[in-house]
């Protein structure tokens, strides 16, 4: 079931043309992500989503209700980017205020737990460590117990655990059933969490697609080594569609292609009785897919 349907945005501020001509849908009980460098229009396109900007053009409908439906209120949790609380209010103060906003809230003591914050209640917003900052603004956007949480740029200025412990929170977020819309513009945030992904580059999507699709969408090659225990024939290999070349190192091979290439050689050895010993594949990421698809040189926004 789609939960947001955005068909043709576009959201220009003055001169800048922020969002152009963006359409996307998300499925029920996905984490989606939108993945861009700075500037490439996702707050905007989340903003517009979330009813707290209204578009130039386009529609946008969530729950098949139109963004600023007050009905959404409780069921899209939105934490965005500059969603920061005074510095003396305590968690107990947030979570009450926020969840006093809600007709039926989810219980904010169960909550403070499940997002280990259940020892944090007395101590104020300003003296939270960033971590605990994040997780306080996610159970924020889940206090009202929405069935769509929006989450802008969570992990940016976190250290690397803090950044997987918010990957885990995020996963446990789905796994309660809530959909998720991820923004981000870190490639391995993307691809660890990720269901599926609209990229975007310069206010536009450029592809839309799972991790594994976007990478292999891309045509970056992979390279797979390995040792044939048996006398091997490598026109075999370059009769495959997915293989774009065979190499020799010694009694090592190296096959360099594209697509499910893992599943077609290891089908060719199989069918032949080939056993390959070492086997290793060289996967492109998502890192080299967004270069290729954005044409990006400068590789900035990582
Ligand atoms: N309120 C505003 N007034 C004028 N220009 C804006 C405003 N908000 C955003 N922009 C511009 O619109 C473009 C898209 O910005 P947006 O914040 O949507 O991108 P983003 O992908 O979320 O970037 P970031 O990750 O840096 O937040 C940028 O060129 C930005 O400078």
């Amino acid at each position: 079931m789609t939960v947001i349907e955005v068909a043709n945005l576009s959201k220009r501020y003055g001169d800048t043309v922020a969002v152009r001509d963006v359409s996307f849908a998300v499925e029920d009980g996905e984490i989606f992500g939108i993945l861009g460098r700075n500037g490439a229009g996702k707050t905007t396109t989340v903003e517009c989503v979330a009813g707290l900007r209204t578009p130039d053009s386009g529609t946008i409908s969530v729950l098949r209700r139109t963004p600023r439906d007050p009905a959404l209120r409780a069921l899209v949790g939105v934490q965005l980017q500059e969603g920061r609380l005074q510095d003396r209010l305590t968690v107990r103060e947030a979570l009450e205020l926020y969840s006093a906003f809600y007709p039926a809230p989810a219980d904010w003591r169960a909550l403070a737990g499940d997002l280990g914050l259940g020892d944090r209640l007395g101590t104020a917003y300003g003296k939270l460590s960033g971590g605990q900052k994040q997780r306080l603004s996610i159970a924020l956007a889940l206090i009202g117990a929405p069935r769509i949480a929006i989450l802008d740029e969570l992990t940016t200025g976190l250290d690397p655990q803090a950044r997987r412990d918010t990957w885990d929170l995020i996963e446990s977020v789905r796994d309660r059933g809530v959909t998720v819309v991820l923004v981000t513009h870190f490639m391995a945030e993307a691809e660890r969490l990720c269901d599926r992904i609209a990229l975007i580059d310069r206010g536009t999507v450029v592809a839309l697609d799972t991790p594994a699709g976007l990478v292999s969408r891309a045509g970056t090659a992979q390279t797979i080594r390995f040792r044939p225990a048996q006398p091997l024939d490598d026109t075999l290999l370059t009769a495959l569609p997915e293989v774009r070349e065979v190499r020799r190192r010694g009694d090592r091979v190296e096959v360099v292609g594209t697509g499910d290439l893992l599943h077609a050689v290891s089908s060719v050895l199989a069918v032949h009785r080939i056993v390959a010993a070492d086997l290793r594949l060289e996967q492109a990421t998502l890192d080299d897919a967004f270069v290729r698809l954005t044409g990006d040189q400068t590789r900035e926004g990582r």
